[in-house]
């Protein structure tokens, strides 16, 4: 009874400092210092700040120098070295624990199981290879194009069209999070789980996702014994990633089954190979550690992919969206560079775009964090001491907001901060632009999924014109992937220059009578028109000749009194 008693006036205890410290908190106009309380360490000033734990992450490291020590409650084992100073990034990134994450970082993402992501040492080197040859073969590449393409023509843009058609209002989020989640599943299963469609069908892989990402937010900030402790009995967060990770188990359940059941009857027919596939006729003589015929196995590698490939884009994707409906003239200029530079076969051409999604996700990268353990203690170019096996933190998202890194502008969004002088795409070094990570864990899928994001921005800027709902609250949730917490409310329609251009040049056949004439003008006399033209206007284009773009345009800078239509041309 005296044990339980005690017990008792310790817990009022802790929650008296709690609470003192929330009210000092409150009344403290210097957010910025992180107190460090006695028993609870620093943790009240970030629970306090956990609702704008970016911004507040990124204002803690511009007052400390880009790196501060966190001092978790004592005895709990949660202090971290937080870091995004780009001489500690360097560092850490040539030297041992660039390719170790460490015992603490398996345990926390333990719902992963022992997939690329959590892997360390012989094992991780041996599914990186085996990834690498997957992501570099041809039916691989094939299937990562014509998956993404038919997702976009058979869903998204029907979806898209019917949701144009009745004016209703749509979360964008939504939306990008059931296309990737479709697409990857595609590539990483060989299975379209159609989770796009008008009806919006139930999504217990998204909300089993969600949960468990925001789950392994917090343990990062709990002693290990409690939230094992509340996963044992299933409480809080805890509870939502013991569901989230049966669903996991049960859906890999299935799809291993089949999978095994078509193999044996002499494969999959489709052309394309999928990961699961894949895994399960990988040679063993080259990657000596992995299991082809251990269904576990299979989950694991698989679900780290099919998670990498899905909650990264679309995370992407609609931070990119909304900050294009924050600067209409970058979107402009987006839609002006498809119209001139537009290549299918070519996508590195849209420089502009490319340089937009960098700078996108620089002030919004989907993985905000990294984490890093070194193998052995070590000083930091810093001058701060880390004991081997402690916890880094790399913000990623605060990184690309200091000052000292990317000038006074940094919180800027300005794509052509990444557009070098002779036009082409700027390189910054990977201890500035973390985003993909860097050293011998970058991200695997970095170049899949800039391919993936042109192609889905390129089809949603060319075919419509979206309006951010008004008064909607952005911010994003506390969690391992940048997502917004109450999703991005949108509504979509033909694009405006389309709809106001006069009823006879939206007809394509009048146009290219048009160009018919305007073809059969002499060389001489096109580069006279065009030396008129004070900039390239495209507002939609089709090919004239192999020499010149036709650039039909709402308000002419010339018109042909003799034609129909009003007529601009701009070099190709
Ligand atoms: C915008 C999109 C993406 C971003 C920003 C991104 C970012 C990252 C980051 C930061 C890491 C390091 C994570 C860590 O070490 O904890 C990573 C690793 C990885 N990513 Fe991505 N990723 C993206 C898309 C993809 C896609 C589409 C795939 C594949 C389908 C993919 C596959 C992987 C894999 C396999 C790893 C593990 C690499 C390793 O540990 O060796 N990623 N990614």
């Amino acid at each position: 009874m005296a044990m339980i008693g005690l017990f008792g006036v310790f817990i009022a205890f802790i929650f008296f400092l709690i609470y003192q410290c929330f009210f000092l908190c409150k009344k403290s106009h210097n957010l910025l210092s992180l107190k460090n309380w006695p028993f609870l360490g620093m943790l009240p000033g970030m629970l306090f700040n956990i609702p704008r734990i970016f911004d507040w992450l990124s204002e803690v490291h511009e007052a400390n120098d880009m790196t501060f020590a966190f001092k978790g409650p004592w005895f709990s084992g949660t202090d971290m070295l937080f870091t995004v100073d780009p001489r500690n990034i360097n560092h850490m990134l040539n030297s041992n624990f660039a390719k170790s994450k460490g015992p603490e970082f398996k345990k926390i993402f333990d719902i992963l199981g022992d997939g690329i992501v959590t892997a360390d040492m012989e094992l991780w080197e041996d599914l990186r290879k085996s990834g690498h040859a997957l992501f570099h073969h041809q039916n691989f590449l094939k299937l990562s194009v014509s998956s993404t393409t038919s997702k976009l023509k058979d869903d998204l843009v029907p979806f898209l069209d019917k949701a144009a058609e009745e004016n209703i209002v749509i979360d964008l989020q939504d939306v990008f999070k059931r296309l990737m989640f479709d697409t990857a599943s595609i590539l990483m299963t060989g299975y379209d789980q159609m989770s796009l469609s008008y009806e919006i069908p139930g999504y217990e892989f998204g909300e089993a996702a969600d949960f468990s990402e925001e789950a392994i937010f917090y343990r990062h900030l709990k002693p290990v014994i409690l939230w094992r402790l509340q996963n044992l009995i299933g409480v809080g967060v805890e509870s939502k990633i013991k569901t989230a990770s049966e669903f996991f188990n049960s859906m890999f359940a299935k799809i291993i089954s089949t999978r095994r059941k078509e193999e044996k009857s002499g494969g999959k027919k489709e052309p394309g190979i999928d990961a699961v596939t894949y895994y399960m006729n990988v040679d063993t003589t080259k990657y000596k550690l992995l299991k082809p015929g251990n269904d576990t196995f299979i989950r694991d590698v698989v679900l780290s992919l099919l998670l990498a490939g899905r909650d990264t884009t679309s995370s992407a994707l609609t931070w990119f969206f909304w900050l294009l409906s924050k600067h209409p003239h970058v979107m402009t200029k987006i839609r002006q560079e498809i119209h001139t530079n537009f290549d299918p076969t070519d996508l590195e051409k849209l420089v502009y775009l490319h340089a937009a999604l960098l700078e996108s996700m620089r002030l919004y990268p989907p993985v905000p964090f990294n984490h890093k353990s070194p193998s052995k203690s070590d000083v930091l170019p810093s001058g701060h001491r880390v004991e081997a096996e402690s916890k880094i933190v790399i913000c990623i998202y605060a990184l690309g907001r200091m000052r000292s890194v990317w000038g006074e502008d940094a919180s800027e969004f300005k794509p052509e901060r990444w557009i070098s002088e002779n036009g082409g795409l700027k390189r910054e070094p990977s201890s500035k632009y973390l985003v993909f990570n860097a050293g011998p864990r970058t991200c695997l899928g970095k170049h899949l999924a800039l391919l993936q994001m042109k192609m889905v921005a390129m089809e949603i800027i060319q075919k419509y014109d979206f309006k951010v709902v008004e008064g909607q609250k952005i911010e994003p949730v506390p969690s391992i992937i940048l997502r917004m917490k109450h999703g991005l409310k949108v509504t979509v329609k033909p694009p405006k220059e389309k709809s106001t251009a006069p009823a006879g040049e939206q007809n394509p056949s009048n146009l290219f009578g048009d160009v018919d004439l305007i073809s059969s003008l002499p060389d001489k006399m096109l580069h006279h028109i065009l030396s008129f033209v004070p900039t390239k206007v495209a507002i939609t284009t089709s090919v004239l000749s192999k020499r010149w773009r036709h650039v039909w345009c709402k308000t002419p800078y010339l018109s042909f009194p003799h034609l129909k239509s009003s007529l601009v041309f701009a070099k190709p």
